[in-house]
């Protein structure tokens, strides 16, 4: 059946509740088969009152978890590593459990624990102690083991940080390149992802931008504006810049098989699910939204200081969809967001 035209009046309700729940602007683009389609709402600069804007950078979090799984299953399709090899064969010694392969990193699946939830227990205090710093991997490892693991090795879904920055030791130690290098030949170059980059540990974004505006815990503090930071706490695990218009071309490129082989790309895709409503799942560095007119999209959310993305394809990569809004420690408005997935993808709704 052909896809419905996508609803862009509920997409402008969820950046409007998005809105109304905290953030000071948002905005998405669809792409699909009859074109493109853009919307805004509100500002991206609350000093300048600059208008939101969809050629606009803006950090895109853990959409960058999905960047660091092409490329690593890149570097399988190679020969170069295995996914049901140990990690430690590769990087000797770094973790306690010989058990833990490649591929309980990409599923989430490793039982490493999350050093972010520690990190950032008080948002603000927490991001103003780590936005200037620099870590190494090995740092935020090392935080990571600090703390028990939460599950033995397979045996459960349980989202992590520290998977992907373990990715991003590997990305390096089997190219002997930084990750920047990997993301730019693998994936900005051939894509020609111009608004596109990675440029750890440097705090500025580069040309035109969205300023993102932090929640304290504190019910009406002010915002924090967390537009600069290394974002060194994340790394191969979240701190790629992009906009939605690369986004869009990124996930679509994936979906149609340009990055990966057809068997990388099924491994990619083949799902579990990740919460008991069963509508979630999540694949290698990939998430699986069942939406309620039953069509399924693959991409992933992001979740950084003062930014919510949403970045979304079809698996025939025909539609896609990428959305953000320029505030964090808001679930509502990031729940609000997210309506704007339903909307692209369902259309409008029939009476
Ligand atoms: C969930 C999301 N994950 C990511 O994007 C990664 C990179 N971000 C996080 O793990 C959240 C870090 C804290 C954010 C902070 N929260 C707090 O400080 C809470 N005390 C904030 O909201 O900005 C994903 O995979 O979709």
């Amino acid at each position: 059946a052909a896809a419905p035209a996508p609803d862009m009046d509920g997409v402008t309700a969820a950046l409007n509740s998005a809105m109304a729940n905290g953030a000071p602007g948002a905005m998405a683009r669809f792409t699909g088969p009859e074109g493109v389609r853009t919307r805004m709402a509100g500002v991206r600069d609350r000093v300048s009152g600059e208008a939101m804007d969809t050629r606009a950078r803006f950090r895109i979090g853990s959409v960058s978890k999905t960047f660091s799984s092409v490329v690593l299953l890149q570097l399988v399709d190679e020969g170069r590593l295995e996914l049901d090899a140990p990690v430690n064969r590769y990087l000797p010694g770094l973790l306690p459990d010989d058990r833990i392969t490649v591929r309980h990193l990409l599923t989430h699946r490793s039982g490493l624990a999350d050093y972010t939830e520690a990190m950032f227990a008080k948002t603000v205090p927490g991001f103003e102690a780590v936005r200037n710093r620099v870590f190494t991997y090995q740092e935020l490892v090392d935080l990571s083991l600090a703390e028990p693991r939460t599950t033995e090795p397979g045996v459960a879904y349980k989202y992590s940080n520290a998977n992907f920055v373990v990715v991003g030791m590997l990305i390096e130690k089997a190219t002997g390149t930084p990750v920047a290098k990997q993301y730019e030949r693998r994936i900005i170059k051939p894509l020609q992802l111009r608004h596109t980059s990675y440029v750890h540990p440097e705090t500025q974004i580069k040309g035109r931008h969205v300023r993102g505006y932090l929640h304290p815990d504190e019910e009406g503090a002010p915002l924090v504006d967390s537009t600069e930071q290394t974002a060194s706490w994340a790394q191969s695990a979240g701190a790629v810049i992009s906009d939605p218009a690369d986004l869009n071309t990124f996930t679509t490129a994936l979906m149609r098989g340009s990055l990966l082989s057809p068997r990388m790309l099924d491994a990619m895709t083949t799902v579990t699910p990740t919460d008991a409503t069963q509508t979630r799942f999540y694949g290698l560095g990939l998430r699986r939204y069942d939406l309620s007119c039953g069509t399924q999209v693959y991409g992933h959310t992001g979740t950084v200081q003062g930014y919510y993305t949403y970045a979304f394809a079809t698996r025939d990569g025909r539609r896609a969809l990428s959305a953000m809004a320029n505030t964090s420690n808001r679930g509502a408005a990031n729940t609000a967001l997210g309506g704007s997935l339903e909307a692209a993808f369902c259309g409008k709704k029939t009476a």
